[in-house]
């Protein structure tokens, strides 16, 4: 008995005193980096803490305020906030991969997002290439038209204190209503319709239920938002674990809450494409471009785990990402009521009549109306939705950062939200200032432009930067316009802050608001 407990005191132990003596070994030099606490420099637990709070995006600015420009964030993890920085570790010319994070988010089964292997992701890249052609903007605007109206009318109900059906459980207090679900169904509902040509019926039904089919082939009731969530949260935060911890972390955690959230999104996706499969829609969606049978040009044709996992991504990346710009875009227009009228003031007296009397504007000609794109960006600017410092690998001989030498094997990361409220690149960079984005305003000097041009980065850099920004633009400009000509927007209490919950998007609480209709909704 006693040599059991003598050995698995040894166990412990040992376990315990690893990190110490990965510290003390010290294999890629990292102890001439400052850390963001003695925690940071020993386990992963610090970043762990903070991303589990949703608060990992103020605790590493934080730290590089404190302490410099190179904070160690994790054992063998290194953060950069020079702006230079970015572009070095991810621009075109980057020696860097994505980190191991992303092996461990794709279990298994890499998608364009995760695949970390460059051949790997090149050839996904060139496989998909024709979902995110510009001429898909083109081909997918009249449903995003329909589904802001759809959002035109549900939020008319809720500004008149209307329920829009027995599913709608989001109550209106005192004429105050939470925004955020109801861009959060739009932004389902139109990645359904792209994707698919079947949105999920949120938007009408006023409520997030829909359908799941799991791995065996049951279809189970799930609710998207909730799902998707407490899903993304569960995975990112496990896969900064070591692979071997991560995947004993995905079993044992298999049967909770969370971990079930993380399965069913997958499941929801494979719902609609099973669906989409099987009563092939009469029009061209984004899926028609999937490689789904074989061609003399590509004799195998993809399978479908890479087909699932694919459209899962565009279900992600496309839906979380604009709605949470969207509700941002929306939380500064109702925070700042001079910007508001002044961008109404613009669209009204620069799109043709017949656009402002319909309210969905067509991008053809918002594209052409700087004051709605700067609003846009300088709400992105403050609050990218992927604001966190996106880990990179180096490789073999390393890489030169910030003028320094990385050796191999080491990740490394660029905070968004610390680089794009920098003091130093743009003035009253905490403040919401649309015009600094304007050619003519005299508050902005030429070297700022220049930041602007050069250190704007919510859709990163480089050979892993944003396929879907076209499709993200055309959808957040219909809305934003819209919204914005159809109601007058206030927060419910002055002074309000909405506060951000960083999950892998920069996900934020509720957005309590007022809307009053400027004109008749039909
Ligand atoms: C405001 C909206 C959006 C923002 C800010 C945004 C931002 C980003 C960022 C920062 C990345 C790099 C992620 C990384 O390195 O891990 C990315 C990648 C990606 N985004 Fe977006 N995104 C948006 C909308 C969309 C939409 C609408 C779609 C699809 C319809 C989409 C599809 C993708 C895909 C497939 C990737 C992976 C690209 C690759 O690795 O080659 N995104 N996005």
């Amino acid at each position: 008995m006693s040599l059991l407990i003598f050995i698995l005191a040894g166990v412990v132990g040992i376990i315990l005193l690893q990190p110490f003596i990965a510290y003390a070994r010290d294999p890629h030099r990292l102890r001439r980096f400052t850390s963001a606490s003695s925690l940071a420099a020993l386990t992963p637990l610090w970043l762990m803490y903070h991303n589990y709070f949703g608060k990992r995006y103020i605790a590493v600015d934080k730290a590089h305020k404190k302490l410099g420009p190179i904070v160690r964030i994790a054992p063998n993890h290194i953060s950069f906030s020079d702006p230079a920085a970015y572009k070095e570790i991810y621009g075109h010319s980057t020696p860097a991969i994505k980190d191991e994070w992303y092996d461990n988010l794709a279990a298994g089964n890499p998608s364009m997002a995760t695949a970390t292997d460059k051949t790997v992701h090149s050839q996904k890249r060139r496989n998909l290439s024709n979902v995110f052609s510009p001429k898909e903007v083109v081909v997918m605007e009249p449903r995003i038209n329909i589904l802001t109206h759809k959002l035109l009318h549900a939020l008319k109900k809720k500004s008149q204190g209307e329920m829009l059906s027995s599913a709608d459980k989001y109550a209106v207090v005192n004429g105050a209503f939470d925004l955020r679900p109801w861009i959060n169904m739009f932004s389902f509902d139109a990645m359904g319709s792209m994707c698919w040509s079947s949105d999920f019926g949120f938007l009408e039904k006023g409520g997030d239920s829909c359908f799941a089919r799991t791995a065996e082939g049951a279809v189970i009731p799930v609710h998207a938002m909730e799902t998707f969530h407490v899903g993304v949260a569960f995975t990112t935060l496990l896969a900064h674990l070591p692979l071997q911890w991560y995947k004993l972390g995905r079993r044992i955690f298999k049967k909770t809450w969370s971990g079930q959230c993380a399965e069913n999104f997958g499941s929801m996706t494979r719902f609609k494409v099973m669906e989409r499969m099987s009563t092939p829609p009469a029009g061209r969606d984004l899926f028609s471009h999937f490689p789904i049978q074989a061609t003399e040009k590509r004799p195998v044709p993809m399978k479908l785990p890479e087909i699932i996992v694919e459209n899962q991504v565009m279900l992600s990346a496309g839906s979380d990402t604009t709605q949470s710009a969207l509700t941002y875009t929306m939380f500064l227009l109702a925070a700042n009521p001079e910007k508001q009228r002044a961008l109404r003031e613009i669209l009204e007296s620069t799109l043709p009549a017949e656009e402002v009397k319909g309210l969905v504007a067509s991008y053809n000609s918002l594209k052409n109306i700087p004051y709605l794109k700067a609003c846009i960006d300088e709400s992105m600017r403050l609050y990218a939705p992927i604001g966190f410092g996106l880990p990179r690998r180096t490789l073999g001989e390393g890489a030169t950062i910030a003028g320094h030498h990385i050796p191999g094997g080491v990740t490394i990361s660029a905070p968004v939200y610390t680089i794009q409220r920098n003091e130093k690149l743009f003035h009253d960079a905490s403040k919401y200032i649309p015009e600094r984005w304007l050619p003519e305003d005299s508050d902005t000097t030429e070297e700022e432009r220049r930041n602007l041009k050069d250190y704007y980065l919510p859709f990163s850099l480089g050979g892993r930067a944003c396929i879907g920004r076209n499709l993200a633009y055309m959808q957040m400009s219909l809305v934003v316009s819209a919204m914005v000509m159809a109601f007058d927007w206030e927060l419910a209490k002055p002074g309000f802050e909405i506060v951000p919950k960083e999950k892998f998007i920069f996900n934020s609480g509720p957005l309590p608001v007022k809307a009053r209709p400027r004109v008749e909704i039909v």
